[in-house]
């Protein structure tokens, strides 16, 4: 975990990131005026895209077969505008509404809506960008126990797994 200075590669790895996510977007970070389609095609708004610096905390996780992450939001001393690059073995993260751990559906309100899994896979080189309610609101997690790595009714074949998430502190407030 790197937490300040970022290691040079991963310096780049952020440039590659901000490149990837608005390619031909440049422009948005001269200060030119962003239009709402602009903002439609574009994964991350732009006062999270064009931050400096854009993320100055990294963690490396290394996962073998069978090992995942439970579900979890987040700390909140972390920004908003999370990207985490997923490399090695593909993997299906599931993301689930936060509130749904702990509440019972409210009345009239339906079981389905508070319990749906939204599965993503992440293939060797996937970004996967979490930000506003994805970031706030639901829980991401990794399941790797044997037969939850279900995609297209397949169980995906598992190796080692290392995932480089990128993220930017807030300032401390005690
Ligand atoms: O390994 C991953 O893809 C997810 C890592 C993660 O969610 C975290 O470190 O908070
Ligand atoms: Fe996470």
């Amino acid at each position: 975990m790197r937490f300040g200075d970022l290691p040079s590669w991963a310096v780049e790895l952020s440039a590659l990131i901000r490149e990837a996510i608005c390619v031909g977007d440049a422009s948005a970070g001269l200060g030119a005026e962003a239009t709402n389609e602009d903002e439609d095609a574009c994964p991350l708004p732009s006062d999270l895209l064009w931050r400096e610096p854009f993320f100055d905390q990294m963690i490396a996780n290394r996962y073998r077969p069978g090992e995942g992450i439970c579900a979890h939001v987040d700390l909140m001393r972390f920004d908003d505008g999370i990207a985490i690059v997923s490399l090695e073995s593909a993997c299906v993260m599931r993301f689930s509404r936060a509130e749904a751990a702990s509440d019972t559906p409210k009345q009239g309100g339906s079981a389905s809506e508070s319990t749906a899994e939204v599965p993503v896979l992440l293939n060797p080189g996937s970004l996967a960008l979490m930000s506003g309610d994805a970031r706030y609101l639901w829980m991401h997690e990794i399941n790797r126990k044997p037969g939850r790595q279900l995609w297209d009714g397949r169980e995906l074949e598992q190796r080692r797994r290392t995932s480089v998430t990128l993220r930017k502190l807030l300032p401390y407030t005690d």
